[in-house]
């Protein structure tokens, strides 16, 4: 079994025994890994309270608890960080050459059984949203799983093809598709969202160069906060995406003068990324009947979907928080999508890869400015842009036990930027040079963001599954930048 406490629970990190002490009264979160079962849940911890005692009694909770989120990635109890059955500072040692993003295979494909769970029982298309990580070899295990997808691109769509996915299952989203894109989409028969006027006249454009009927929904912006950072919030009324609600009867108005090009088949909205509480997508749903109802009205009797879009955060800081899980967010609108005789659609992409991957990096060295302490990696801004873009946190620990004292640090990479930093002022022990390092939950929104910046080359992926590790992506060379120059 191996047990996951943030190191920042403890008077001292480092060789972690069962005489380490928590420092404050507390919830802690624990992962626990056993052959069969992985759970994660929080337990509450006193102050000066030995891990040995608390581990008794999580341990006891873990064997009453149908836990539904469940971890592949966790420490054991001498500190040492395992992927599966795999001691990461082995894989290192193995792989040689840093940073590399690491992927449980097993977690992903618990994560994706979440949501199929979740949907038993009602008519439902996931819609893994491929921007969030586009790893060939990842699509295939969701293709060959039954998952559809969100596209917002031409090349995600041959992409998407290429991997498997039933294409029927797909949706062709975007407020700024190309026509060629479009045209592509007409004659592979995915879904396509409409989100403006001139999106639709491109849509009736393309459906007749490909004489084909569009199968279209109508994302409309229902002006709910999500309540998170702005730069990825979708769907208040300020928002670029979708159409204003109050033009609703424009576009259907258009929609039935070009009936024979366009099938209205559903509804959609996206309201942002990173949500934690159900009550957002239930507000949003209960929005999004009453469009539904205004537009059968309308007379659209094909109307079949409702699409929810995506945005389910994940918890980030490893502490146990309650993040809604699948089960809880189908399950606060499963009653009214059936009840409206709709199939839902679903487009999670954070909730299905973010906590999969991690980035691992080794430590070039530790340096102070006298103010700060910093630890400076070989991982950087280029591979997680995360923190420098929406200031979000990622949690980051050691590899291989360490028993310094703790010292705050900011963990920064080695980019010339004053942006280029991955964890600010955490508590950390001395790590000695060349030490392995990881950026927890960079599965999602991390390889598919990064950028050669400062020339450096796009790290290797590598997948676990169980005992085994293989490279889903090898690492770029300097050969392969030098390609793209004319000479
Ligand atoms: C339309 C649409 N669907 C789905 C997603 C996936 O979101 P998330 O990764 O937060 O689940 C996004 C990204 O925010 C999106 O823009
Ligand atoms: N890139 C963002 C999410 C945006 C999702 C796309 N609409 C992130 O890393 O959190």
């Amino acid at each position: 079994m191996f047990v996951f406490v943030p190191p920042c629970h403890f008077h001292r990190q480092g060789h972690v025994s069962s005489h380490t002490h928590f420092q404050k009264d507390s919830k802690v979160g624990y992962f626990s890994v056993s052959k069969t079962r992985v759970h994660q849940a929080t337990l509450p911890v006193r102050r000066n309270q030995k891990l040995g005692s608390w581990l008794k009694a999580s341990m006891a909770v873990q064997l009453s608890e149908a836990g539904t989120h469940k971890s592949y990635i966790g420490y054991d109890k001498h500190g040492f960080l395992w992927c599966e059955e795999l001691k990461v500072a082995d894989i290192l040692e193995n792989v040689g050459t840093s940073p590399f993003f690491l992927y449980s295979k097993s977690q992903l494909v618990s994560n994706f059984e979440s949501y199929l769970n979740a949907t038993k029982g009602m008519d439902a298309i996931i819609g893994y949203a491929i921007k969030a990580n586009n790893n060939l070899s990842l699509l295939r295990i969701l293709a060959s799983r039954g998952s559809g997808a969100v596209l917002v691109s031409g090349g995600e769509l041959m992409l998407a093809e290429k991997a498997g996915f039933d294409l029927h299952k797909t949706v062709l989203n975007g407020n700024g598709k190309t026509i060629s894109e479009i045209s592509v989409a007409v004659t592979k028969e995915c879904l396509i969202n409409v989100d403006s006027e001139f999106d639709l006249e491109h849509i009736i454009l393309s459906s007749k160069q490909v004489g084909k009927r569009a199968r279209i929904l109508i994302r409309i912006n229902p002006d709910i906060d999500p309540q998170v950072h702005p730069y990825i919030s979708t769907g208040l009324a300020n928002s670029k995406f979708g159409i204003r609600n109050t033009h609703l009867e424009w576009f259907l108005n258009r929609i039935k003068q070009e009936q024979s090009y366009l099938d209205l088949v559903g509804v959609h909205c996206h309201l942002g990324s990173t949500i934690r509480q159900v009550k957002i997508f239930k507000d949003a749903a209960t929005i999004m009947l009453d469009f539904v109802s205004i537009i059968r009205n309308a007379g659209f009797h094909g109307l079949q979907y409702l699409n929810i879009g995506g945005g389910l955060g994940i918890d980030y800081e490893r502490q146990g928080h309650s993040i809604p899980t699948p089960e809880e967010l189908v399950g606060s609108i499963r009653e009214k999508v059936k009840e409206a005789q709709l199939t839902l659609i679903i487009e999670p992409g954070r909730s299905i890869v973010g906590n999969t991957g991690m980035l691992i990096s080794r430590v070039i060295g530790v340096k102070s400015n006298g103010n700060k302490e910093f630890i400076v990696v070989d991982g950087s801004m280029a591979e997680v842009i995360r923190p420098s873009l929406y200031d979000a946190f990622h949690w980051i620990g050691l590899i291989t036990p360490n028993s310094n004292e703790l010292s705050k640090f900011d963990v920064v990479g080695p980019i010339c930027e004053s942006a280029d930093f991955l964890g600010k002022d955490r508590m950390l022990p001395r790590p000695e040079e060349g030490s392995g390092i990881a950026i927890m939950d960079t599965g999602a929104y991390c390889y598919a963001m990064a950028s050669n910046y400062n020339m450096r080359l796009k790290p290797a992926e590598i997948l676990v599954d169980g005992k085994q590790w293989k490279y889903i992506r090898r690492r770029e060379t300097f050969e392969d930048m030098m390609h793209l120059y004319d000479s």
